[in-house]
């Protein structure tokens, strides 16, 4: 059996829409093994998620055998899920992650990253969930004619990321519904600005950036009417000590960045939820820097 675990990530971070992306230390794991049928077993999140061929992570195994020209194998596959589905932190990523591996795996395949992500891009058409689950990090993404480009960058270890997860879901499809086909050239200036601001604050240690350089006018405030009290939810982590504060991926999920204060931030921002009647739990997450790994035959204990 083959233990295959992938990191959560979230996306964004503000104004990098579709291009930034970090992975986070919470994770959903696949134990695969080769079956004489397709048979899905989900444990923990997710519990609604396909059982057969229509689950995501056979779909993106089935697809990589597919382009890479091997054979497929049925596959008996358990998934032993953390990430909350459809809340902003790359659940189907994880899926499809999950299954290009596990083909790579099964197969005896060692594919470059650029060669998985080709695949991935076919189930998912951004690419700041799929490279962080897989290489890990803070990773910056470029989809060009020529295929993917990204730069991994160290993240600073002082920083913790505090997610807020409410209980509602939004899926990702709605979510990028609502966003504008165009934009204007101020606020592509203005998001261009922050994206810059970002990174230069987060590689030079000048956190007192971070609040005007996370802000956004191409996705969140669309966005901000699926998500019940998103800006007082941002509001309330600010005035509890957080240093960033942002829409996690497609939402609706809100995510902080926190040097301390962590507990402080995230208790703060489940009551500006509640405030708003909606239920909501808070975790304090460490960045994942190493992306997805393997373990072949092993014992399989729950990480
Ligand atoms: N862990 C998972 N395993 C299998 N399929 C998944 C998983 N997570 C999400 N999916 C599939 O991906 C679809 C899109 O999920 P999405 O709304 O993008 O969630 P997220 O924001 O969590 O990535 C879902 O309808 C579901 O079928
Ligand atoms: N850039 C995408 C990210 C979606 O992430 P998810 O975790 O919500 O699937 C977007 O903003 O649509």
């Amino acid at each position: 059996m083959i233990k295959i675990v992938v990191p959560a990530s979230t996306s964004n971070l503000g104004p990098g829409f579709d291009t930034f992306g970090l992975a986070l230390g919470l994770y959903n794991i696949f134990l695969v093994e080769r079956h004489p049928s397709y048979r899905v077993c989900v444990i923990g999140e997710g519990t609604h998620l396909p059982r057969d061929t229509g689950n995501l992570m056979v779909m993106a195994y089935r697809m990589a055998c597919s382009r890479w020209g091997v054979e497929e194998v049925p596959l008996k596959v358990i998934q032993i899920n953390r990430v909350p589905t459809a809340r902003g932190l790359g659940s189907s990523a994880t899926a499809i992650v999950g299954g290009i591996t596990a083909c790579e795996r099964i197969h005896n395949l060692r594919k470059r990253v650029e060669e998985k992500v080709e695949v991935a891009l076919e189930l998912e058409p951004h690419p700041d969930n799929i490279l962080p689950a897989l290489v890990g990090g803070l990773v910056v993404c470029a989809k060009g004619e020529e295929g993917i480009s990204f730069v991994k960058l160290d993240f600073p270890e002082d920083l913790r990321v505090v997610v807020c997860v409410p209980s509602v879901e939004v899926s990702t499809e709605e979510a990028r519904r609502v966003l504008r086909g165009d934009v204007s050239l101020q606020d592509a200036v203005f998001n261009v600005q922050r994206s810059c601001l970002l990174l230069a604050s987060l590689m030079t240690r000048r956190y007192s950036l971070l609040k005007e350089a996370v802000k956004d006018r191409l996705h969140q405030p669309y966005r901000s009417r699926l998500v019940p009290a998103m800006y007082t939810v941002m509001e309330e982590a600010y005035t509890a000590g957080a240093l960033a504060s942002f829409l996690s991926g497609s939402g609706p999920t809100v995510a902080s960045l926190c040097q301390g204060n962590c507990e402080k931030v995230g208790q703060a921002m489940v009551r500006a939820f509640k405030k708003a009647g909606v239920e909501a739990k808070y975790m304090v997450l460490q960045v994942d820097r190493e992306g997805t790994r393997c373990h072949e035959d092993t014992d399989v204990g729950h990480r």
